[in-house]
C-alpha cells in the first residue's frame, strides 16, 4: 500500500450515538414519571419496528419480497400462548428460543421453495401464507383455540415473574439486542454481500457467493425479529386471537419499512413509530389505512429512495457539501501491515482450456466449436465484430451459460457443468460489459467484496465483534484501498460506489476482481469509456497481473489496447473462430481485416484494423 494511501484521511459525518441515548432515554423513562399508556405505546412501537426489522433484511438489504413476516409475528405469540397456557413453561430462556426454532422451521419449509423456484415465488408462497393463516390456526385449533383466541401467561426469568416496569424493560432489553445483532451484521462484509445480493445475483454469484443459500439465510435471519415481536405481544396482550394478524398488519409493516427506509437499521423505528402512533392518534385513520398505504407504496416508491432515513442521507449530503453538517475527520487504520502487492505475492494463474465449445440459443448458434486457450501470465484477447459470440464465450466459462457441447477447464478442473458461483470458488473473477455496482455502499467496501470469499464467512464473529471480525475487516479496508490506490483512484475510495462516472466504475470493478486473487481474470470491454490516463492505468494493472503470473482474457473493442496489452489475440466472427495469433499476425490476417473492414485491403482504404477502432494508445508502446 502506498505511504499516501496510508496516510489519508477520510471525511465521515459525525454521527453521535443517537440510538444508545435514545436507549437510556427510554430506560430512564420509568423514573421520570412516564405514564402506562406511554409505556404501552413504546412497547408496540419496540414490537412493530422488530417486525420492520425482518422486511428491512430481507427485502430492503437481501432485495427479496417476502410478506409473511405477520405470519411469523403469529407463530410467535401462538408459541408463548401455547406453552404457557397448556404447559406452564414461561420461562422467558426457554419460550424465546423455542419460538425462534418453530419459526426458522417455517421458514426453511416456505423459503426453500419459495427460493428455489424463484422469481417471485417466495413473495407469492409468503403471501398465501398470510392469507391462510386464519385457517392454519383453525386447523391446529389444540394449539391455538382456534377464533376463541388463547390466554398468554406473563413471562418468567429463573422463576421470577416479569410484569409492569420490568416487562418495559425486558422489551427495550430484547429489542436492543436484536437491532445490536442486526446492526453489527448489515454493516459487515456479510451485510455488503447482501447488497450486492440485492443490485444483483449475477454480480454475486461472479464473486462466489451461492445466491440461494445467501437468501435463504437473509430470510431465515429475518425470520428472527418476527418471532421475538410475537413473543413480546403476546406476553404484552396476555391474550391472543386470529383478527390480529391480517392481511392489513402485513401491508402496514411493509409501509412502515418503505416510510422509516428499508435499506436502513433504525429507520424501523421511524416507520414502526408512525405507524403506532397515527393508529392510535387518529382513529379515523384505521379505515382509510389500506387505501393510504397503497398510496403511499407507490409514492414513496417513485418518489423517494429509502425512505425517511435515505431523504435524511441526501439532506445531510447536500449540507456537507455546503460545508453546513458538521464532519470528523478520521485516520485510516495503520496498525495493521498491508497485504503485499500482487506483483510481490505471485497470482495463482492457471491455464484456460475452451474445447470445441458451441453455445445455440434456440436457432441462434452463438457459437460454433470455439477452441481458445489462455495462459498463465499472459494476456490472452478476444476481438470481434459486435454479435460474434466474445461475451457469450466469457459467460460460458463464468458459469451462467452451459455450453451446448464441448469442454472447459481451468488448471486440472473442469468448469462446464459447475454453477457460476462455483466457478468464481475455483478461481474465476470477471467484470461486466456494462458494470455491476451495487448501491448503499462505498468504493471501498465494494472493491472488499472481491474477497467476500477469500476467508471463513465469520458471520457469527460479526454478529459478536469478535477479534477476527476486527482483523479481517481491517485486512478487507487496506487491500481495497491499496487496489484502489494502485489504479489511480484511490480519492474515491469512501465515496458511494454508485455515484461513480463509468470509466471510474470499470477501474474499480478490475479492483473488485483484484481483490479475489483469482486464477483467471475475465475482462469484457473493460477499456470502454476509459479517457486516455484511466487506459493507461489499466494498462498498467494488466502488465502488472501478467507479471505476477495471472491469467488474463480480455475482450476489447478498443484495438490499440489489446494490441498494447495482448500476447495473443482470438478473433471471432459469427460465433466462430476467425483467426488466431500474435498482434502482428492478426494485423497481418486479410481475413480479420476483411471481417472489420467488409473489404481485403487496398491502395485507397484503410491500412489495418485500429483505423476503425477508438483512438486510444500508441502500439508502440511496450507490450
Ligand atoms: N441470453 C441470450 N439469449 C439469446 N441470444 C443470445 C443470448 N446471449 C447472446 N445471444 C446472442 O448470441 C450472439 C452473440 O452475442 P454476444 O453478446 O456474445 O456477442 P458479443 O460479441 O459479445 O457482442 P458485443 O460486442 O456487442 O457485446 C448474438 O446474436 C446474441 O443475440
Amino acid at each position: 500500500m502506498s505511504r499516501a494511501a496510508l496516510t489519508a484521511t477520510r471525511l465521515r459525518p459525525l454521527r453521535p450515538a443517537l440510538p444508545i441515548v435514545v436507549l437510556l432515554a427510554a430506560m430512564a423513562a420509568p423514573y421520570f414519571g412516564m405514564s402506562l399508556y406511554a409505556a404501552r405505546t413504546v412497547m408496540l412501537i419496540c414490537g412493530l419496528a422488530l417486525l420492520v426489522s425482518s422486511i428491512n433484511i430481507v427485502l430492503g438489504y437481501a432485495g427479496e419480497l417476502a410478506v409473511g413476516q405477520v405470519a411469523l409475528y403469529a407463530t410467535g405469540a401462538y408459541v408463548a400462548g401455547y406453552l404457557g397456557s397448556a404447559h406452564g413453561v414461561t420461562e422467558i430462556l426457554i419460550v424465546i428460543p423455542i419460538a425462534i426454532l418453530v419459526v426458522i422451521v417455517i421458514g426453511l419449509v416456505t423459503g426453500i421453495p419459495g427460493l428455489r423456484l424463484g422469481g417471485w415465488s417466495l413473495a407469492m408462497v409468503t403471501f398465501f401464507l398470510v392469507l391462510l393463516l386464519p385457517d392454519f390456526i383453525n386447523v391446529f385449533e389444540h394449539f391455538t383455540a382456534g377464533t376463541l383466541g388463547i390466554s398468554v401467561p406473563a413471562p418468567t426469568l429463573f422463576g421470577s415473574t416479569i410484569t409492569g416496569t420490568n416487562f418495559y424493560f425486558l422489551t427495550l432489553l430484547v429489542t436492543a439486542l436484536w437491532f445490536a445483532v442486526f446492526r453489527n451484521l448489515v454493516l459487515s462484509r456479510h451485510g455488503a454481500a447482501f447488497l450486492v445480493l440485492k443490485h444483483s445475483p449475477v454480480l454475486a454469484a461472479s464473486l462466489g457467493i451461492s445466491v440461494f443459500r445467501l437468501k435463504l439465510l437473509a430470510y431465515l435471519f429475518g425470520a428472527i425479529p418476527a418471532a421475538l415481536a410475537g413473543v413480546l405481544y403476546g406476553w404484552l396482550q396476555n391474550f391472543i386471537a386470529p383478527d390480529t394478524f391480517t392481511f392489513q398488519l402485513a401491508l402496514s409493516i411493509l409501509a412502515a419499512s418503505v416510510i422509516g427506509g428499508s435499506t436502513s437499521i433504525y429507520g424501523a423505528f421511524i416507520g414502526a413509530a408512525l405507524l403506532q402512533i397515527t393508529q392510535q392518534e387518529f382513529t379515523s385513520f384505521n379505515q382509510w389505512q389500506l387505501v393510504l398505504y397503497g398510496a403511499f407504496l407507490i409514492l414513496a416508491g417513485v418518489f423517494l429512495y429509502n425512505g425517511v432515513i435515505g431523504a435524511g442521507r441526501q439532506l445531510a449530503g447536500v449540507l456537507r457539501r455546503r460545508g453546513w453538517w458538521p464532519t470528523v475527520t478520521l485516520p485510516v487504520r495503520t496498525e495493521v501491515a498491508p497485504p503485499p502487492a500482487a506483483e510481490e505475492n505471485e497470482l495463482p494463474g492457471e491455464e484456460l482450456a475452451v474445447q470445441g465449445v458451441s453455445k445455440s440459443f434456440g436457432g441462434n448458434r452463438a457459437l460454433d466449436d470455439v477452441s481458445v486457450t489462455a495462459k498463465p501470465g499472459e494476456v490472452t484477447a478476444v476481438i470481434g465484430p459486435n454479435g460474434s459470440g466474445k461475451t457469450t464465450l466469457l459467460n460460458l466459462v463464468c458459469g451462467f451459460y452451459r455450453p451446448t457441447s464441448g469442454t472447459i477447464s481451468l488448471g486440472s478442473r473442469t468448469l462446464a457443468g459447475l454453477a457460476s458461483y462455483q466457478v468464481a470458488r475455483a478461481g474465476v473473477a470477471r467484470t461486466f460489459q456494462t458494470p455491476l455496482i451495487p448501491k448503499d455502499l462505498t468504493t471501498r467496501q465494494f472493491v472488499a467484496t472481491g474477497r467476500y470469499i477469500g476467508e471463513s464467512a465469520g458471520m457469527a464473529a460479526s454478529i459478536l465483534r469478535l477479534p477476527g471480525y476486527f482483523r479481517r475487516t481491517r485486512a478487507d479496508d487496506a487491500e481495497a484501498g491499496r487496489l484502489l490506490g494502485l489504479l489511480g483512484i484511490g480519492h474515491v475510495a469512501e465515496d458511494p460506489v454508485s455515484s461513480l462516472p463509468l470509466g471510474t466504475r470499470r477501474l474499480v470493478e478490475v479492483a473488485r476482481c483484484l481483490a479475489a486473487r483469482p486464477s483467471l481474470f475475465l475482462f469484457d470491454e473493460v477499456g470502454s469509456g476509459l479517457d486516455e490516463s484511466d487506459l493507461d492505468r489499466l494498462a498498467d494493472a494488466i502488465r502488472m497481473i501478467k507479471r505476477a503470473g495471472g491469467t488474463v482474457v480480455l475482450v476489447e473493442h478498443n484495438f490499440p489496447l489489446v494490441l498494447k496489452l495482448s500476447d495473443t489475440i482470438h478473433v471471432l466472427a459469427q460465433g466462430r473462430l476467425l483467426a488466431s495469433g500474435t498482434p502482428d499476425e492478426i494485423q497481418a490476417d486479410p481475413r480479420v481485416l476483411e471481417e472489420y473492414v467488409g473489404s481485403t485491403p487496398s491502395a485507397e482504404g484503410p491500412s489495418s484494423i485500429d483505423d476503425f477502432a477508438e483512438p486510444a494508445l500508441s502500439q508502440t508502446e511496450e507490450r
